[in-house]
Parts: structure tokens; C-alpha cells; sequence
């Protein structure tokens, strides 16, 4: 079967990567992850990005700033078809984005995460990154501007992955092509593949039935003394405590095992990890996650108690998230 265009260069990075046992499941996953008789809306995004228009050469991209974006000369025409085209692949959830003069405000802003994050990070240059539940890719052009030599996004998500194809569209080789994203689950990575320097798992872990299955095949994904950076909705407490909330936590219907940061690093110590450490605990706010003209749905200020903004609308305490790091033993 040929390979289509649009994976030509996430093949090639598989076969430059050395990762072979994966690279025989691509059309398996590819086929299955882009399925348009499970995901009807498909034919229309990627519909809207093959409209875009062909860019001049010459563009001044920054994956290394608060807004990912992407400078061109465009007319006022193609400005206005690119807003039309950006915005059939909506709700954008994740950013901030600015391509072509469109400024994307996303429902979160996924800057200030990194900034929590970013920081605490060992040094992200020439490293092999997976970001698992990378969403529409916004962390992952970030550590790509870190330097990252190759950063594989999985999100089973295809309206998300149409969304990456659009970034890539402006962003065009400017990052020398490290960037991908394959749309599968966490349940798809080949067991025991031992081969990324770090690995993300950023806002999945509470989305997880089996939390521990979770943390072990992070760890599995891991080289030996290779860094796993988790960040999960968490609650307050010591080490004893989880909420497992009813149907529904802040009006998400799959939410499953909310610990303690400290739970959490028991939790990671239990896996085998070791150098577990929380580096940032805080209360999500409703200026970090907001409907805005491109997520024009409910947002977090919906989900919370109306006469007492520290608890959801189900009376369960409102989100707080907490980023821990730790490494695979070597
Ligand atoms: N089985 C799965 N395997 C992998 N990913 C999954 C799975 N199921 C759902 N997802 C994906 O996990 C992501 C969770 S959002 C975090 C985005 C980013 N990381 C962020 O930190 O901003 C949650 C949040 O907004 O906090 C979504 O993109 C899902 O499609």
C-alpha cells in the first residue's frame, strides 16, 4: 500500500529513529487512528487543510516564545480564507497559535503549563521526547524549540491531529522536521521500547481507568535513567489520599483517580521509578482555561460551583494540578 503524502516524513523519522518494531505497526495504526468510517468530520478537516494556501519560502517562525507562530506575507484574501479554514478544524482547545496573522486564542492557555513545567525539565537538546496525550501538539513544537532532536505526539484524537497538520502547514520545516504526531492511544505504544530520553504525560493520567498500567508503560516507553514528566489533576491530602469521583468531575464524564501529590509519588515509587519529585503543585484558573471565539462551548468557569469557586458543580474540590518528575532506574 503507498504510503500517503501526509505521513511520509513521521515513516522516515520511525526509520531514522531506529524504531523498528513500531514502524511495521504504522499502517495498522494509521488506518485505524484516521478512520473515516468511525470519524465522519474527517473528510472535512482534512479537507480544510489541503485548502490552505501555498506559502511563500520565506516566514519567521518562534517555537521558542509563549505563542507558537508563524510570520508570512499574505493577503488580505488568503488571510481571511486562512481564518475560515483554521476555524472548521474548531474548537481549538490547546494553544496559544498565531499563523499568518491569525491569532488562535485557545480554550487553555498551554504556555503557562510549560512555564510550570519548562523549568524543572533536564535540559531538553538533541533528547528523544514522546508527549503522550500531546493534544493538538502545542507542548510539542515547545520542546522542539527546546531543541528536542526528535518529538513523537500520540493523541487518539484525529480532529487533533488535522489541527498539528494545519500547524505543520505554517510551521514547514522550520524545525527540521523533528515534530510528529501519530494518532493513537497510550494502549498502541509496543511494549517495552526503552527508547525516549523523556517522556510527557500531561493532563491523561486522571483519564485512565488503571493508573498504575498507565505509570508502568510510561516507564516502559523510558531508556534507563530517561526522564518521565507527569502532571494530573490531583487533591489536596498526604499520602493516603485518592478521590474517585462519582460519573462525572467538573461535568468530564471520564475522570477516574484523582491522589495527592504525595499519593502520586508513592504511586510512581510503587512503578519503579526513583528521583520522584514534585516540582509544582497549583489550582487551575478560569483565566488559564476559558471558552473563547475558538472554543465557543462551556469551559472551566461552567464546571465550577457558582456560589463557591472552590468546588466543582458536583461539589467535588475544584482542579488542581501538580507536575512530578522522576526517572526510570538505570
Ligand atoms: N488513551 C489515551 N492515550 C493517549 N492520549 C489520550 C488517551 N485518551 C485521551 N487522550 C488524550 O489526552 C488529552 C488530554 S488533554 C491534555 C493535553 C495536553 N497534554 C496538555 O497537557 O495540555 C486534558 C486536559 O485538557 O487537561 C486529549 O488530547 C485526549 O485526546
Amino acid at each position: 500500500m503507498p504510503i500517503a503524502p501526509e505521513h511520509r516524513d513521521l515513516y522516515q523519522a520511525f526509520l531514522d529513529q531506529g524504531l523498528d518494531a513500531w514502524l511495521a505497526r504504522l499502517p495498522d495504526q494509521l488506518a485505524r487512528g484516521l478512520d473515516r468510517q468511525r470519524f465522519g468530520d474527517l473528510p472535512a478537516w482534512e479537507k480544510a487543510v489541503a485548502k490552505l494556501p501555498a506559502l511563500p519560502g520565506d516566514r519567521q517562525v518562534r517555537l521558542d516564545a509563549d505563542t507558537v507562530s508563524v510570520e508570512v506575507d499574505l493577503t488580505d484574501g488568503q488571510r481571511r480564507q486562512v481564518e475560515n479554514l483554521l476555524g472548521k478544524l474548531a474548537p481549538w482547545r490547546k494553544g496559544p497559535y498565531r499563523l499568518g496573522g491569525i491569532a488562535i486564542d485557545t480554550e487553555w492557555r498551554s504556555d503557562w503549563k510549560w512555564q510550570r513545567v519548562a523549568p524543572h525539565l533536564a535540559p531538553l537538546a538533541g533528547r528523544r521526547v514522546l508527549d503522550v496525550g500531546g493534544g493538538n501538539g502545542y507542548h510539542a513544537w515547545r520542546m522542539a524549540g527546546h531543541g528536542a532532536e526528535f518529538v513523537l505526539v500520540i493523541d487518539p484524537s484525529p480532529r487533533f491531529f488535522w489541527q498539528f497538520r494545519a500547524v505543520r502547514h505554517f510551521v514547514g520545516d522550520a524545525d527540521g522536521g523533528r515534530t510528529h504526531f501519530l494518532p493513537v492511544g497510550i494502549e498502541e505504544v509496543p511494549e517495552a521500547l526503552g527508547v525516549f530520553d523523556t517522556v510527557f504525560s500531561m493532563g491523561v493520567l486522571y483519564h485512565r481507568p488503571s493508573p498504575l498500567e498507565h505509570i508502568q508503560q510510561l516507564r516502559e516507553a523510558l531508556r534507563p535513567g530517561g526522564e518521565l514528566v507527569l502532571e494530573t489533576l490531583v487533591v489536596a491530602g498526604d499520602e493516603t489520599t485518592v478521590l474517585l469521583p462519582g460519573e462525572r468531575y467538573a461535568a468530564m464524564p471520564n475522570v477516574y483517580f484523582l491522589p495527592s501529590s504525595a499519593a502520586l509519588c508513592q504511586w510512581l515509587e510503587r512503578c519503579g521509578l526513583t528521583n520522584v519529585r514534585v516540582v509544582d503543585e497549583a489550582v487551575t484558573t478560569t483565566d488559564e482555561q476559558r471558552a473563547t471565539a475558538w472554543m465557543s462551548f462551556q469551559s472551566l468557569a461552567d464546571f465550577l460551583d457558582p456560589a463557591d469557586s472552590t468546588r466543582t458543580r458536583e461539589g467535588h474540590p475544584a482542579p488542581r494540578r501538580a507536575v512530578v518528575l522522576a526517572n526510570r532506574p538505570v
